[in-house]
């Protein structure tokens, strides 16, 4: 398994809040959890930064991590990611933070050490442009935005 370099920000990380790791030999995703002191109520449609209390350096160009919310999290209470998805560069030596965007017309109460959201690391092309006048042409050309139709 690849190796990443991890720092512990936070004394809690590896005692009552445990290093984030795969659930099963299968999971793509490690969950990340809410390194705070108290529980966090989060209004209907308020967005907050969190804190995870570690950081990771990548330091491979040809790998990131993203940040990616958890399905039920997501799907039952509307919790997801203020940024969407957020992307880990491999450069990037600061904490891991997580957005966290309550979508729904409800308050949540986040508690300390809760599961938030969700790291999986993927691999990266680094492409340089290269110009040109024309392409070799392919198929679809210039075709898109349902240009095949929706059937
Ligand atoms: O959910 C996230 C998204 C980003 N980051 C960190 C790692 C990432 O490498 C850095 C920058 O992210 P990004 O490039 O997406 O944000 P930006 O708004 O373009 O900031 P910058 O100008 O620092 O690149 O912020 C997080 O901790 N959590
Ligand atoms: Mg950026």
């Amino acid at each position: 398994m690849h190796k990443i370099d991890v720092k512990i920000l936070d004394p809690r990380i590896g005692n009552e809040f445990p290093l984030p790791e795969y659930a099963t030999p299968g999971s793509a995703g490690m969950d990340l959890r809410a390194c705070l002191d108290e529980p966090l109520l989060l209004a209907p449609g308020q967005t907050e930064l969190l804190p995870t209390g570690i950081a990771i350096h990548i330091a491979d160009p040809g790998i990131c991590a993203t940040i990616l919310p958890r399905s039920g999290l997501g799907h039952k209470h509307g919790i997801v990611l203020g940024n969407l998805v957020g992307l880990i560069d491999s450069d990037y030596q600061g904490q891991l933070m997580v957005s966290v965007w309550n979508r729904s017309d409800e308050e949540f109460i986040i508690q300390p050490g809760d599961r938030v959201a969700q790291m999986v690391i993927l691999p990266v092309i680094q492409a340089k442009f290269s110009i040109v006048d024309e392409f070799d042409s392919s198929n679809r050309g210039q075709g898109g935005f349902g240009s095949s139709g929706r059937n």
